[in-house]
């Protein structure tokens, strides 16, 4: 009899089920392009098919920027990858996107972030971190620390970076005497995370040192436990990677605690100290632990997010600029005229830091124009918001050859601008979509064929970059007292292919040197170059 039951139950389940299932992936969003789904997989199956296809180790973003253009580039793409995460609307247009992160009545401070990617980096930044935080506690914590990155007060910057700097520059000069290969992306992230450790904490963390701070020594674990990750799983997949990642994560906290419990005495008569450290307890009466923690999130939050991308744009930098002689000496062209024709750091340093020196760094104009096309063509970063069913959020989509424009409903879905489509958009950046032309962005008439949305490297709206001058000031301070002096030629994926004929290297149409194999990104937690940017370095004669 029960056996009859159960038999009957489980009849009348399974096609429940299927219907269920049939409805969620073939009905539920059937209104947003997409690639045909398969109603057990959704489009697992053909993001793990595309993936396959990319080059090795490539950015998830690579793979669906494939599925995006074969469905012919349509402002917005669904993917739906239940259960691994939400259903997911892949952002191709500016106009769309613009729409994402604008402030509306409904969301005064934008579409909430998708908490689904902040949860897996929650290890590094904490709950109660501002890049995750929402609403009145996320305004409170941006009007706390915005007075950190006023122009002015970053110019007073200038002297940390220039000695972070300079201990860059003894690696580049001991290296270009071993002639060994090393990985640009690696050194320039110990530069970079010397720089955000004094804009955080005022302290020096030793990064480019071969005694570096217990702290430093431990976050740097725990970020390359998220190294080769390659997409982002739920914890329970990894649990393993998931356990050793806390606890990294609680001995990184118990030393950041100890230094934010020393200083707390000391930053209270300190009043005029903008770091983040200082801003976060200004007017805090009584350092609970729950002020602690807060503070803490703070605190690794800037020291990840302010060290990391930054680190990319320098080492993409160099690269770019490594196979395109005619920007090269543009840069270097520009340096002799407002730093003078020394090229030596000393002479460089000497400027920045004499009467003058702070108006320079923003007289760059070319080497500007170079940073943002590399931010163009490579951006590290990106956003995903999220809607709840009900929301009513709704975005009109611009007219395509693919979909029709009209408004389509966005509620329940987690909606994620790909940068790297956006910023390569065909019609928006013309046959040199893909190419590096720095020149786009100093021509006025070019630039105004370019709408400020279709460039979002540090994202827009009220959740915009809050670090994003003091990166473009790190990255020009660093190409003024190094280009001129070094001669960075890449290896590997990427490096310069010399003529069959000649040995020489060969320029392509765009005044780039050809290369064998195109260099792309990887994940690892954000978009990196996928070799960490092999190079080796000569001091220029
Ligand atoms: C080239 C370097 C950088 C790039 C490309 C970049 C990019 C971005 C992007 C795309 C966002 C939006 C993230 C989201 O919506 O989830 C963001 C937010 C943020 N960035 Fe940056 N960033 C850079 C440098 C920095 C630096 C140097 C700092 C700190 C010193 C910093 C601190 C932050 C913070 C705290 C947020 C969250 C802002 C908020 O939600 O109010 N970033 N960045």
């Amino acid at each position: 009899m029960l056996t009859s039951i159960l038999i009957a139950a489980v009849a009348l389940l399974i096609p429940y089920l299927y219907s269920k299932i049939w409805y969620k992936r073939l009905r539920q969003f059937a209104r947003l392009p997409q690639l045909p789904p398969s109603v057990i997989l959704g489009h697992l199956q053909a993001l793990d098919e595309f993936m396959k296809r990319a080059p090795q180790k490539a950015h998830p973003d690579v793979a669906m920027a494939a599925m995006h253009k074969a469905l012919g580039s349509p402002p917005v793409m669904l993917l739906d990858l239940r259960p691994v995460s939400s259903p997911l609307v892949v952002v191709g247009s500016y106009e769309v996107a613009e729409q994402i992160v604008r402030a509306s009545s409904r969301f005064p401070y934008s579409l909430p972030k998708s908490p689904e990617i902040w949860k897996h980096l929650e290890h590094l930044t904490g709950p109660h971190s501002i890049v995750s935080s929402k609403g009145e506690s996320w305004k409170a914590l941006r009007k706390r620390f915005n007075p950190g990155f006023a122009p002015q007060h970053l110019l007073t910057l200038l002297p940390p970076i220039i000695d972070k700097a300079f201990l860059f520059l003894d690696r580049l000069d001991s290296l270009s005497r071993s002639g060994k290969e090393f990985s640009l992306q690696d050194l320039a992230t110990n530069l970079t995370f010397d720089i955000i450790g004094r804009v955080v904490l005022d302290i020096d963390m030793g990064a480019q040192s071969d005694n570096p701070t217990d702290f430093m020594r431990v976050f740097h674990q725990l970020i390359q436990t998220y190294a080769d990750e390659g997409v982002t799983l739920p914890w329970w997949c990894t649990p393993l990677l998931e356990w050793r990642r806390s606890s990294l994560a609680k001995r990184a906290r118990n030393t950041l605690k100890s230094i934010v419990r020393e200083r707390y005495g000391e930053l209270s008569h300190a009043a005029k100290s903008r770091s983040i450290l200082s801003m976060s307890l200004q007017g805090v009466e009584d350092l609970n632990p729950k002020t602690v923690d807060v503070t803490c999130d703070q605190l690794s939050t800037f020291l990840f997010a302010g060290h990391d991308t930054t680190s990319t744009t320098i080492a993409w930098t160099f690269y770019e600029l490594s196979r395109t002689p005619r920007a090269l000496r543009a840069v270097c062209d520009e340096l002799d005229e407002l730093f003078g024709p020394d090229p030596s750091p000393e002479s460089v340093r000497a400027r920045l830091t004499g009467p003058g020196g702070e108006e320079l760094v923003h007289r760059m104009n070319y080497t500007t124009a170079v940073i943002r096309e590399v931010l163009r063509l490579w951006p590290p970063g990106g956003t995903a918001r999220i809607t709840k069913p009900g929301d009513g959020v709704k975005v009109t989509l611009p007219a395509s050859s693919t979909s029709p424009s009209g408004e389509l409903d966005m509620d329940g879905l987690v909606l994620y601008p790909i940068h790297s489509i956006i910023q390569r958009d065909p019609k928006v950046f013309g046959d040199t979509a893909d190419i590096f032309v720095p020149e786009r962005w100093l021509d006025q008439n070019a630039q105004d064929k370019i709408p400020p949305g279709a460039w979002r490297a540090f994202e827009r709206g009220p959740r915009g970059c809050i670090g994003q001058e003091l990166a473009m000031i790190e990255t020009r301070v660093v190409l003024a007292l190094t280009i001129r002096k070094y001669n960075f030629t890449k290896v590997g994926i990427g490096a310069v292919s010399p003529s069959k004929t000649s040995g020489q290297p060969e320029t392509d149409k765009y005044g780039q040197y050809k290369v064998g194999e195109e260099m792309y990104m990887k994940m690892q937690v954000t978009a990196k170059p996928v070799d960490g940017m092999m190079m080796k370095v000569k001091t220029a004669t």
